[in-house]
């Protein structure tokens, strides 16, 4: 198998695909919905039903023929349509926004959170492939999510246009009827409304296991087969809004019966057609292949430059673990020191001292589920010598025995540009109060870069409840330099408000704000991409 070389564009979304709980998981969107229905949506709501509706309905209007529409988040545009009753889409939608970057789409957040409905409430029984590429629309999609009542022949004609055969229209209805139920407050003709609706969505769920591990199963087929079923979309007292009863018998009952019969059946029916569902996508959009967890994965990586003539290289390095500690493991690192120096015996070049492991996170996704254990590193490097990359070496001994990998990252180590850096201990960042971030930032003077400028990007309106993903520019000043290092500090300060569009109900309370660093003279220029604000100090209160 090909090695996976970090970095890598994707390296975000493997973040929230995989920390989802634990260590580091505040960049997951996961941590609302995973384990099920994680935090609280009101009585009568479901955090995770909503996700994998929201991600049905952005889908529904697709005609893959044409290759128009899937999964393009045009649902922002769409709430309001009386085909999208319920206040789902907007929650799902205002959740997400706080994970929206330039590397991860509001489309691309919309079928991770439909991957994490499935996975999360189904104690990882549904392991959904996550691909990543999908792009953000611009504007409203077509109409034409299916509705309760229409005769059967309406859904399986727009079911084909959706990409699914008759059978598959089956599974797929039954996969997402698996979740949640029918608000009676969206739907009075099907659902009587008899608690205070002020505080009761008065939800009739389509079967009996709504949450939990188990809310993700087979029951809604089991039920329905054996006639006990409360789906109202099935034996409703409004005849005409059996949607899933004329769907479930449409095929004399076979394929509903198959995954009453088989959990396992019902399992690897819905991995499959929710993969494609969430893999629906207009024509022009590629895809990645599937995200894999990289088995060694550096993050918030930072060089602070000392006025002693060195540099302290902070940040973690994430490795695949055991669910518990190893104390019998350690990791190193070997610094390559910036092109041009030699490390000879005499004059070796840095290699830290061993590195315990800190903490750990992990996840629901993969069967087994994976846990990572997280290694924070300090090394202190000469500035003669510099850094260009790294490579980490895990040491493990096991009854003395000391047993030694060295990881390479496809043989060129971890590569790491100490051009233009970012300095932590200088530089804060909040979003709570008025959105303020200081950044002072290195740059090496023997790089002749004589300008500097930042891209902030933060989520902005748009005639949406999906942002767009905003470009803010900023110029830094000069400061002047850090003495005999060879380095000269440049600021420059930014607000970018508390909640952007102030998001009425935007539940995290937060967002993703991340910064390009672009430096330049008369003939050329240095970039830094899609620095993230986690490490930074964080700015003093108000
Ligand atoms: C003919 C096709 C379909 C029809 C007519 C239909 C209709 C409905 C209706 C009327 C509701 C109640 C919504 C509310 O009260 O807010 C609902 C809920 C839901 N639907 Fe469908 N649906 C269809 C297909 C699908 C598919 C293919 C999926 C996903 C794969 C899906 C996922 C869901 C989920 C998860 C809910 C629960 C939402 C919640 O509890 O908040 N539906 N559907």
């Amino acid at each position: 198998e090909k090695e996976q070389i970090w970095p890598s564009k994707t390296d975000l979304l493997e973040t929230m695909l995989f920390e989802q709980q634990g260590f580091n998981s505040g960049n997951s969107p996961a941590t609302f919905i995973v384990p099920c229905e994680k935090v609280t949506f009101g009585t009568g709501r479901n955090g995770a039903a909503e996700w994998l509706r929201t991600a049905y309905h952005d889908m529904a209007t697709a005609d893959v023929e044409n290759g128009i529409g899937g999964i393009d988040a045009s649902i922002g545009f769409e709430v309001n349509r009386d085909e999208n009753p319920g206040i789902g889409f907007n929650e799902t939608l205002m959740n997400l926004a706080a994970f929206l970057t330039p590397r991860s789409s509001m489309a691309d957040l919309i079928a991770m959170g439909a991957l994490f409905a499935a996975n999360g409430c189904s104690n990882g029984s549904v392991e959904i492939p996550f691909r990543a590429g999908r792009v953000d629309a611009t504007g409203p999609g077509p109409t034409g999510v299916p509705r309760p009542e229409q005769p059967l022949d309406e859904h399986i004609t727009s079911f084909q246009k959706q990409g699914f055969t008759p059978q598959e229209m089956i599974g797929l209805v039954a996969c997402g009827h698996t979740l949640g139920g029918v608000h009676g407050v969206d739907f009075l003709e099907i659902v009587d409304v008899v608690n205070d609706p002020a505080t009761d969505d008065n939800t009739q769920t389509f079967d009996t296991t709504n949450s939990g591990f188990t809310a993700f199963d087979n029951t809604v087929a089991v039920q329905y087969v054996n006639n006990v079923t409360q789906n109202p979309l099935a034996f409703g007292h409004n005849e005409t809004t059996r949607s899933d009863g004329r769907i479930f018998a449409s095929d004399g009952g076979i394929e509903i019966g198959r995954m009453a019969t088989s959990p396992a059946y019902f399992y690897k029916t819905c991995q499959d057609l929710l993969e494609r569902m969430i893999n629906t996508v207009p024509k022009g959009v590629t895809l990645t292949e599937p995200l894999q967890p990289y088995p060694v994965k550096p993050s918030r990586l930072f060089a602070t430059v000392n006025s002693n003539g060195t540099m302290t290289l902070t940040g973690y390095i994430r490795l695949i673990g055991d669910v518990a500690a190893n104390p019998n493991r350690s990791i190193k690192l070997h610094i390559h020191p910036r092109a041009g120096v030699t490390c000879t015996p005499a004059k070796p070049c840095t290699v830290s001292n061993n590195i315990p492991a800190f903490a750990s996170g992990h996840v629901m996704y993969g069967n087994p589920p994976l846990t990572f254990w997280t290694y924070p590193f300090t090394v202190e490097v000469p500035l003669a010598q510099g850094i260009s990359g790294f490579d980490v070496e895990v040491i493990d001994n096991i009854n003395g025995v000391t047993n030694s990998t060295l990881h390479t990252n496809g043989g060129h180590g971890f590569p790491f540009d100490d051009t233009l850096l970012t300095q932590p201990q200088l530089s804060c960042t909040e979003i709570h109060t008025e959105g303020l971030m200081n950044l002072t930032v290195a740059i090496r003077d023997d790089s002749y870069l004589s300008s500097l400028k930042a891209i902030v990007h933060v989520p902005e309106p748009l005639l949406s409840l999906t942002p767009a993903v905003g470009s803010v520019p900023l110029d830094f000043v000069k400061a002047g330099p850090i003495a005999g290092s060879g380095y000269t500090l440049y600021n420059a300060s930014i607000a970018t408000g508390v909640i952007p569009q102030d998001f009425p109900n935007n539940q995290a309370g937060t967002y993703i704000r991340t910064y390009d660093l672009i430096a330049s003279n008369g003939t050329h220029t240095v970039e830094r991409e899609f620095n993230m604000m986690d490490g930074l100090k964080s700015c003093p209160g108000f």
